[in-house]
């Protein structure tokens, strides 16, 4: 749950019994991935792609059902780390030295995305003498129906190494002394609710494999994150189980040709996404030709509707719903595109003080928040069956100007 930098809720305390209906999903979910893939002859890994929402409260409820994460930076190792995560998986186009260090010195697996990253890793772990367990990220080039900016497999993505040129990638990899070879990682992207791509990946993957022999070398298949979830109402959309089935097939056929491989998951907006909102105050309605209303947060914590023209339900908490009319509502920040609702029926009585409530706002939302107009970072609050288990207070101006002073 994530609260607005500046609403008027009484001090949370960890600990407390909280009024609020919301249910911590992300637990369930990260259950129900795992029970959805229990068929896998070998070891299934569900590790929570932190980058969703890197909540430390959050986190530690999830890694406690999981003990896997999926990271991307040292900071989301620590978190990771300190959460209890036991298998971590690093992902990342361009990761640092010092976050290839970090994994080589853990015996993490590292998601390769190039040839001259694998040559990078090789010196740091001649460096450390130590031998690099590793992964490539392969692009098995498919299209999902989902915004172009969170498409990662696509022709001529930034990720990945193309299938053309891939075995000789893995076979440098496995002749090398200071990289032990483990398998193939890939991601197709982010909120896919259609099934088909990710069988399409997986069978471009399973014919690489075959073509290749390299399917006799493998040890571990990561097929990443991306399902989506529901951000309109009543909008179905495929569960984990459904994912499951979608790949069963090919993955028990892939497994009974080999001999024998982990699997491993990055899920992210499906574990977290749902079960979080975003609560604002309305500072100011304005009358023109169109309608606003001005809360007290905008794109600075939730950019979804301004980078991917992203939709998130409105509620105005305890609002009159018998006479409404269409308003659009807009954060405070100096930029045009500070718009978070365009055109939603709202209450006529709508005024200063209300909160408006987006939904599905628990991921991608409280981790990308950011500074923008000196805003500061909005706090939040972790519910788990009705308790608050964590509470992270509104940046203050003194941790915020200890980052330039
Ligand atoms: C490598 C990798 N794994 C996992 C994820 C998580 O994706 P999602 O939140 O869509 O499940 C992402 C983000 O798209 C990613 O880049
Ligand atoms: N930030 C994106 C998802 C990015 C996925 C990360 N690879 C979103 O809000 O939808």
């Amino acid at each position: 749950m994530v609260e607005s930098s500046t609403t008027s809720w009484r001090r949370p305390v960890r600990g407390h019994r909280c009024t609020s209906t919301t249910r911590m999903l992300p637990v369930k979910a990260a259950r129900e991935y795992q029970e959805a893939f229990s068929w896998f002859p070998d070891r299934v890994y569900v590790c929570y792609a932190m980058k969703a929402n890197f909540n430390p409260y959050l986190v530690e409820h999830i890694v406690d059902e999981t003990r896997a994460a999926d990271v991307v930076s040292l900071w989301e190792m620590k978190v990771a780390v300190n959460a209890g995560a036991e298998t971590v998986v690093v992902n990342g186009n361009a990761k640092s030295s010092d976050e290839i260090r970090a994994a080589v010195e853990r015996s993490w697996v590292i998601n390769v995305d190039s040839f001259e990253e694998f040559q990078r890793i090789e010196k740091i772990a001649r460096h450390e003498g130590e031998r690099a367990l590793v992964a490539l990220r392969v692009n098995p080039k498919v299209s999902p129906d989902t915004h172009s900016h969170i498409a990662t497999a696509v022709e001529g993505s930034k990720f990945g190494v193309e299938l053309e040129i891939a075995e000789r990638v893995c076979r440098r990899m496995i002749e090398s002394e200071w990289v032990e070879f483990l398998g193939l990682h890939y991601h197709i992207g982010s909120q896919i609710t259609d099934l088909r791509p990710f069988s399409e990946a997986l069978r471009s993957v399973r014919t690489f494999l075959e073509d290749t022999g390299l399917i006799e070398e493998i040890s571990y298949l990561n097929i990443g994150g991306g399902l989506g979830i529901r951000y309109r109402r009543g909008e179905e959309v495929p569960s984990p189980h459904d994912l499951a089935e979608e790949l069963q097939e090919d993955l028990k056929e892939l497994h009974s040709e080999s001999s024998g491989f982990d699997l491993y998951l990055e899920p992210g907006r499906s574990i977290v996404g749902e079960a979080g909102i975003l609560v604002t105050s309305v500072r100011q309605v304005k009358r023109g030709r169109r309608r606003w209303v001005f809360v007290d947060t905008g794109m600075n914590a939730l950019i979804r509707p301004a980078l991917y023209d992203a939709y998130h339900e409105v509620v105005v908490h305890g609002g009159d719903y018998s006479a409404t009319e269409k308003a659009s509502v807009a954060g405070p920040l100096c930029e045009s595109g500070d718009v978070l609702a365009e055109d939603r029926e709202l209450p006529i009585d709508i005024s200063e003080g209300d909160l408006v409530v987006f939904l599905s706002a628990g991921a991608y939302c409280e981790s990308m928040a950011s500074n923008y107009n000196c805003y500061p970072i909005p706090g939040s609050v972790v519910v788990r069956n009705g308790e608050i288990t964590g509470v992270r207070r509104v940046q203050d101006y003194e941790a915020f100007s200890k980052t330039w002073w």
